[in-house]
């Protein structure tokens, strides 16, 4: 049952740039993905969805309630992990909290303080509750994130690139943290690393230039790829050549050597080999021919 209705949503900021124009997506309960390379118009998507800033046209329902006209209403119902989430004072993780549950409305006192520990339990936090948040390591930080995130039990959670920067055993823990909450409430990750999505996401967008140039299911997306992504070992000065003549989605170093990525219906020239597509070659794919996509997708 979709739960989040965005539509026609677009947003042009004082210096010209058109970060939203046109989107139109709907979200039912589960986790969500977003992806798009830097400068997509994710996080104005997001800052968006979570309240802090004015669509210039465009609606956006949750639960059937219009957030745009009737904010405060979301608000009760919302949690954000915000890409910049720069508050690290020298306050114990406990205190911190606490005090951002009773911002959240959390006024019940015992019941403030069996949420706040429950939460550190979740986010495997508990052990290291009365440290300082400002000595919390980077992934420490990522999944308090999630702790103030979760407080009041919202039903729509916005997580904005909380992966960047972590390590791989920090991610795999924050996939972990973030599979556990996903499947009653309505999860948009939102996201430049493909694996993120692949390893969490059951439905998926990508976003470029500001217009939603894809959407589907992981598995649904790479099925239709497949049999039309190429690769062909090559050397470094042959690239532009290759460039110029084929649909380069994506050029990767494998084991010391230049590996090319080529979009195509057949077999593009000698010496190429078919390439099972995964989610990363649906993503450059995505990319490389906006137009092309829009059309296989159906939207
Ligand atoms: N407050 C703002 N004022 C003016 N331009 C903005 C503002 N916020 C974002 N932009 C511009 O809007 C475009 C979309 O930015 P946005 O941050 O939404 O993209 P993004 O997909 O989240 O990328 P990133 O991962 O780099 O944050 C960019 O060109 C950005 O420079």
């Amino acid at each position: 049952m979709v739960r989040l209705k965005i539509q026609q949503l677009t947003k042009t900021y004082h210096s010209g740039i058109k970060a939203l124009d046109n989107i139109t997506l709907n979200i039912a309960n589960g986790m969500f993905g977003l992806l798009g390379p830097n400068g997509a118009g994710k996080s104005s998507l997001m800052r968006t969805l979570a309240t802090l800033q004015l669509p210039d046209t465009g609606q956006i329902f949750f639960d059937g309630n219009d957030i745009v006209l009737n904010p405060q209403q979301m608000r009760n119902k919302l949690g954000y992990l915000p890409q910049d989430f720069g508050v690290y004072p020298k306050i114990s993780a406990f205190d911190l909290l606490n005090h951002l549950a009773v911002l959240k409305g959390l006024q019940n006192k015992n019941e403030r303080k069996e949420q706040v520990l429950s939460l550190l339990q979740q986010t495997n936090l508990f052990e290291v509750r009365k440290r300082a948040v400002s000595t919390f390591s980077g992934g420490m930080r990522q999944r308090f994130g999630i702790a103030q995130a979760l407080l009041g039990n919202p039903q729509l959670i916005i997580v904005d690139e909380p992966t960047a920067g972590l390590d791989p055993q920090e991610r795999n823990r924050f996939h972990d943290l973030l599979s556990e909450i996903g499947s009653d409430r309505v999860v948009i990750l939102s996201t430049h690393i493909v694996e993120d999505v692949n390893d969490l996401c059951p439905e998926m967008a990508v976003m470029a230039g500001g217009k939603l140039i894809l959407q589907g299911k992981p598995a649904d997306l790479t099925q239709k790829l497949n049999g039309r992504i190429w690769r062909k070992i090559i050397e470094k000065a042959d690239l532009s050549h290759y460039s110029a003549h084929h649909s380069v989605i994506s050029t990767k170093i494998i084991a010391g050597k230049l590996n090319l990525f080529v979009l195509n219906d057949q077999i593009p020239a000698e010496g190429f080999e078919a390439v099972y597509p995964g989610l990363e070659e649906v993503y450059f794919s995505s990319l490389f021919n906006p137009a092309n996509q829009n059309r296989e997708a159906g939207l």
